[in-house]
């Protein structure tokens, strides 16, 4: 359940700038119960394992009427400016975030690296429309994920630290001083109670060979919903 309007009201004045966010509980909340939660694949992993890359490449090169629904996440992060857009989010400003939060627009939320994301409920309804939903999501988030999509399947996808580094430099969406701090937000999947991953792709290779990975696991995800 989302919280009451109430328990936002003293969220910090920044309300998730890269400023500066402490942890706010009330904007960790579980979130409701998802119908269909066993078609949701939740992508978690460190920053710049190239979660959103893979994702994209992945889905685009499946037939359109077979590609899921990619949840399209809203982030207190200005949108992405230039000739390479990683990822088309929503973005609005804290204040924005709030007002969203208060109108309960969002199904699941979770806070990281000083900022607010959310999912809304739109971007997840396809789910019990029999339809799957693939989400970027964040090992931190997992365990309030998990209350609200039981049967989601998780998706860890991972990288050398030196990699990453070097991929966080290249993609530049952040100032350089702020790849340290995203380098070392090193976090279990799962956390200390809960399940192993679904599958883990170490995407240390082409982005077409984690790919072949992704495509093979969704295969037998099919075979075996086929069988049953
Ligand atoms: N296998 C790969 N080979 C080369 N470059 C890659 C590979 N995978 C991802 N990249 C590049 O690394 C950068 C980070 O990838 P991406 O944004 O997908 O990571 P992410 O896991 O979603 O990171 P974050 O959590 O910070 O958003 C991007 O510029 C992407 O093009
Ligand atoms: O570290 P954890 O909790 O796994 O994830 C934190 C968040 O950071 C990343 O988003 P982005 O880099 O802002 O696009 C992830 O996608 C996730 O939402």
């Amino acid at each position: 359940m989302n919280p009451p309007v109430s328990d936002v009201t003293d969220l910090p004045a920044d309300g998730g700038s890269h400023t500066g966010l402490g942890p706010d509980p009330a904007l960790d909340d579980p979130g409701a119960a998802l119908p269909g939660s066993a078609r949701l694949v939740v992508v978690v992993g460190p920053s710049g394992a190239g979660k959103d890359s893979l994702l994209r490449l992945w889905r685009a090169s499946l037939p359109a009427a077979q590609r899921p629904h990619l949840a399209r996440r809203s982030i207190t992060r200005p949108a992405e400016q230039g000739a390479q857009v990683h990822e088309a989010h929503e973005a609005l400003t804290p204040e924005q975030f709030v007002a969203q939060v208060r109108a309960d627009a969002f199904a699941l939320r979770w806070q990281a690296h000083g900022l607010h994301y959310g999912i809304r409920h739109a971007e997840l309804a396809p789910l019990a429309r029999g339809q799957w939903v693939l989400l970027n999501g964040s090992r931190a988030h997992l365990p309030q994920l998990r209350l609200a999509a039981p049967r989601a399947r998780v998706l860890l996808v991972d990288a050398p630290e030196a990699l990453r580094a070097a991929r966080l430099q290249a993609r530049g969406r952040e100032p350089a001083p702020a790849h340290a701090a995203r380098l070392q937000r090193q976090l279990p999947v799962p956390a200390a109670s809960g399940p192993a991953p679904d599958l883990h792709i170490v995407n240390d290779r082409s982005l077409a060979e984690a790919a072949a990975q992704l495509s093979a696991w969704w295969q037998s995800l099919h075979t075996m919903a086929s069988a049953a």
